[in-house]
């Protein structure tokens, strides 16, 4: 049986940065062929970047990306890199975009994979299977593919798929089998969600059985805007056994020998099967590098925790927003809270302490442990601390404006956002929000206040797992003989805005262990109000929640975009009307 070495680069792309990938791929593809690689693959559209959402519709981006695609290949040629067959995700079209008035039916935009060999292109593959549901828009932008493209690599028939084909039984990977394949390639951008790898894993298992093939799955690492990708690349062997398994959110090249039987047949040209797919054969002529040295064995990391899996998540999904967007910085007020502690913490894991500057803002109902409580959080973390009370600002407010009640309390939150964005303007930090899940489900922030801000990290983080997260973050450091980042104080007192004399969120909301399986029932789950009385809530309670859900729509419209780690975060996977008289109480 022929081996072959196979390389998955689990790199990070950026959107748009066409020039900026071909680079990444040429480096990757360097390191892999320096490590005796045969075959290099790269994740779905890491050409373009993954999601590029409304670019596609744009000529001059996909002519652009067809471009960057042949140069790429003379590229990869002219570094020396040209024998070694590289398979890489881009954009396509055979035809213009399918919104415009001279579309033409099974032509437009593609999400694509090539075969780069020798200079040329040498296999193209286009998506089957398009995803149009959670965050995914994939029929707004691409028409899908009908071939089959199976490249004959070192002796061995491989079939190339692209992310979704993977999830829907009886495609290309059914195709792949009729077809005798001994290798199918998946090349992804499947962006994390808590407990997703537990569900690829398996997965990728059932398809390696119905290709009767081994699958190599590489999937991208990275943040682009509020998804975040974790890598998590893995070779299955044909009988379910899992060869190698990629560390999550780091890049990464899994490297590893893997026996594949010998192509049966021919090479032939083009092909009808049973299923009525076409299947295209090409071929990588000519012998492959050799693979020189000890076999490769890729190894197999197992994922991490729940949460420091969230925590990492979190981190990358920040960093990347700051640096991709070119920030040399971030600011965030510091309240002494635990949600504001915990922004920070992951700010000072994401971009190191002197990038990160935290703002104490006192007003008169500040208490004393408010400040403290942000004063110790800094000492531990390093990180830029200032102090900036607002009483003054405030009181100039309400000599120049008659204001009562509500109006006086959000008004303290008000100038907090203005200071906070004044100090983005004048040094250029990116502000961050601190709203947790909770809060934003119920609409518990002041809008223009507290949700001022670029970015969120822990937007779809509900209340309860930000304090899992804090004690999993201080456990982790004292593990490792570090100081604990969060303040105990910041962890165990009762949370309050302090916006009036001695307020506590409770006054408002439910106790969090209520509030959050009422809002996880509801916002994730989808259940109705019978549905989560059913499952045991106090019907009153689920009255008020869903009510106070309902009427917070348009605060979350306009809130900042924040990492996405469950499987329904606010933003793209729910999207519901603003304007709407449906309530579930009737
Ligand atoms: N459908 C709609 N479409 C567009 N805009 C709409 C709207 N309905 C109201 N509005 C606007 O929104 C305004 C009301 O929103 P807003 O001004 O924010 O005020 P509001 O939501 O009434 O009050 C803020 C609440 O958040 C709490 N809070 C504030 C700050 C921090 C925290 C915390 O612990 O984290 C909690 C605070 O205690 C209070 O209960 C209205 O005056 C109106 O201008
Ligand atoms: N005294 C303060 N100084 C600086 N920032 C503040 C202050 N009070 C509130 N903030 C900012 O407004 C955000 C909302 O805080 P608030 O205390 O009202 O409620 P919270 O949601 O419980 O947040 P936290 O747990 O961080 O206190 C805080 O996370 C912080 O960024
Ligand atoms: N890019 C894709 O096709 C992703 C869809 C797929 N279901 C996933 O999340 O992994």
């Amino acid at each position: 049986m022929p081996t072959l070495r196979l390389a998955l680069s689990q790199v990070n792309p950026s959107v748009g940065d066409l020039a900026g990938n071909a680079g990444l791929v040429r480096r990757w593809t360097r390191r892999a062929a320096d490590a005796g690689a045969q075959l290099v693959l790269f994740p779905e559209m890491t050409l373009t970047g993954y999601p590029v959402e409304d670019l596609v519709f744009r000529r001059s981006f996909v002519a652009a990306s067809q471009a960057a695609l042949r140069r790429l290949a003379a590229d990869l040629a002219a570094d020396g890199l040209g024998e070694l067959p590289v398979v890489v995700g881009y954009l396509d079209a055979d035809g213009p975009p399918q919104i415009s008035s001279d579309a033409q039916p099974g032509h437009g935009a593609r999400n694509a994979a090539a075969v780069l060999h020798r200079g040329e292109v040498v296999a193209t593959y286009f998506k089957h299977h398009l995803p149009n549901y959670g965050v995914f828009d994939e029929d707004r932008y691409f028409v899908p593919g009908d071939t089959l493209t199976v490249v004959r690599v070192g002796g061995v028939d491989v079939a190339l798929t692209i992310c979704e084909d993977l999830w829907q039984a009886g495609g290309p990977f059914a195709v792949a089998r009729q077809a005798g394949v001994g290798l199918v390639v998946t090349i992804n951008g499947s962006p994390y969600e808590l407990n997703k790898d537990d569900v690829r894993l398996p997965l990728v298992r059932r398809r390696a059985a119905e290709a009767g093939a081994t699958v190599a799955y590489v999937n991208m690492v990275g943040a682009q805007d509020e998804l975040v990708f974790e890598g998590d690349s893995m070779i299955m062997g044909a009988d379910g056994t899992l060869l190698a398994r990629a560390p999550q959110f780091v890049e990464h090249l899994l490297l590893h020998d893997v026996e594949l039987p010998a192509a049966p047949e021919p090479v032939g040209g083009v092909g009808e099967l049973e299923g009525g797919m076409r299947i295209v054969r090409a071929e990588v002529s000519g012998p492959l590098p050799p693979a020189p040295g000890e076999v490769a064995v890729g190894g197999i990391t197992e994922p991490a925790a729940d949460e420091a899996e969230v925590w990492q998540a979190l981190v990358l999904g920040l960093r990347d927003y700051v640096d991709k967007n070119r920030f040399p910085s971030v600011v965030l007020g510091l309240s002494g809270g635990i949600d504001s502690a915990v922004v920070a913490a992951l700010s000072v894991d994401a971009l190191g302490p002197d990038r990160v500057v935290g703002v104490s803002m006192p007003s008169q109902h500040s208490s004393e442990h408010s400040r403290e409580d942000a004063e110790n959080l800094a000492k531990r973390t390093g990180l830029d601390y200032r102090v900036q009370p607002i009483q003054p600002m405030v009181d100039t407010f309400l000599a120049n404006l008659s204001l009562s009640g509500l109006a006086v309390e959000n008004l303290q939150a008000r100038v907090r956002g203005v200071l906070l964005m004044a100090l983005s303007n004048q040094e250029g930090h990116l502000v961050l929000t601190t709203g947790n899940k909770s809060e934003l489900a119920v609409g518990y922030s002041t809008l223009y206040g507290d949700s001022v801000g670029g970015f969120n990290p822990i937007k779809d983080v509900w209340k309860t797992l930000v304090w899992r997260l804090a004690k999993w973050r201080n456990a982790d450091a004292a593990r490792r003989g570090e100081t604990p980042p969060i303040p105990e104080n910041s962890i165990g007192k009762p949370p309050s805005a302090e916006l009036s004399p001695g307020q506590l969120d409770s006054d408002t909301l439910p106790d969090y262990d209520v509030l959050d399986p009422i809002l996880i029932g509801y916002v994730d789950g989808d259940l109705g109000r019978a549905g989560l009385v059913e499952s045991g809530h106090d019907p009153a309670v689920v009255d008020h929640v869903l009510r106070m859900v309902d009427t917070a729509e348009y605060k979350r419209r306009q809130s900042a975009p924040g990492t996405k780690i469950s499987m329904k975060a606010f933003g793209r996977d729910r999207r519901l009307p603003i304007t709407n008289r449906w309530r579930e109480d009737g």
